[in-house]
């Protein structure tokens, strides 16, 4: 087993922060959840309450949180369209204040934080697909900006903590996911489109339909749990 970890995965009882949890848990970290619930469900994460390695704490990062960690996921912060932009003055907050929260954690307990940003840093790109270096085409004053032009801010107070204060970072930009545990209300493509295929209801394609996305399938398979449970009981 590699060496245990204390970490934090904000945003942990999310959609992709859940899976995040199963994999540490399954590599035997002490992980801290912390999430607010706006999108995230504690049956994400049940599965894991009660076990000596879990924590949870009900808490939004836009204040700030103190806590003993060696590294930090992350990832709080509603990414479905619908979703982002049902409060953007709180999709920026949890994109500047909860970003600064968790990166002045950082530095204050010296933990390396991943922040996971998102395709939409390349707005709406010129070129496809989007290399690392492509640096967008984003409207600042339309209706995603409370998102993407959050996540590109988020990507640079990353590199300013890191050049200015030595903060070890990393930042993963996530392309549109899919997967198990997804809301049924989630609101984007994918899980739209089967929900409408299941009922038997007309599939909703806005635009002229020659819009391009890149896909990602996540998931961690329960028998990880099911096998460290096992082993752990
Ligand atoms: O029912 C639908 C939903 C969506 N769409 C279209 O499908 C495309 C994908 O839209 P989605 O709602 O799935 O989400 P987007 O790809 O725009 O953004 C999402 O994925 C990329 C992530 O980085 C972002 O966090 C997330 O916002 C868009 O062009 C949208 O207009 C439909 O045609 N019908």
């Amino acid at each position: 087993m590699l060496e245990r970890k204390r970490i934090l995965v904000s945003g942990g009882a999310g959609f992709v922060g859940s899976h995040l949890v199963d994999k540490l848990m399954a590599r035997g970290h002490e992980v801290t959840v912390v999430d607010n619930y706006f999108t995230g469900r504690k049956a994400n994460i049940e599965h894991w309450v009660g076990h000596p390695n879990f924590d949870i704490i009900r808490h939004d990062v836009i204040n700030p949180i103190m806590v003993e960690v060696d590294q930090i996921y992350h990832l709080a912060c509603p990414a479905s369209p619908p979703h982002y932009q049902y409060n953007p003055i709180k999709t920026i907050k949890t994109n500047t204040m909860g970003t600064l929260n968790m990166l002045g954690l950082a530095r204050r307990v010296r933990a390396r934080l991943l922040m996971a940003s998102t395709s939409e840093v390349y707005g709406d790109p010129e070129m496809h697909p989007q290399q690392e270096e492509y640096w967008g085409h984003v409207n600042p004053i339309g209706p995603r900006a409370c998102y993407d032009e959050g996540k590109r801010v988020s990507e640079t107070m990353c590199y300013a903590y890191a050049h200015q204060a030595g903060v070890d970072v990393r930042v993963a930009r996530i392309f549109n996911t899919f997967g198990p545990r997804m809301h049924p209300k989630d609101g984007r493509v994918v899980s739209n489109f089967i929900i409408q295929a299941l009922k038997n209801e007309p599939i909703t394609i806005y635009g002229d339909g020659s819009q391009t996305r890149s896909f990602q399938y996540v998931e961690v398979s329960s028998l990880w749990i099911f096998m460290f449970w096992t082993y752990i009981l």
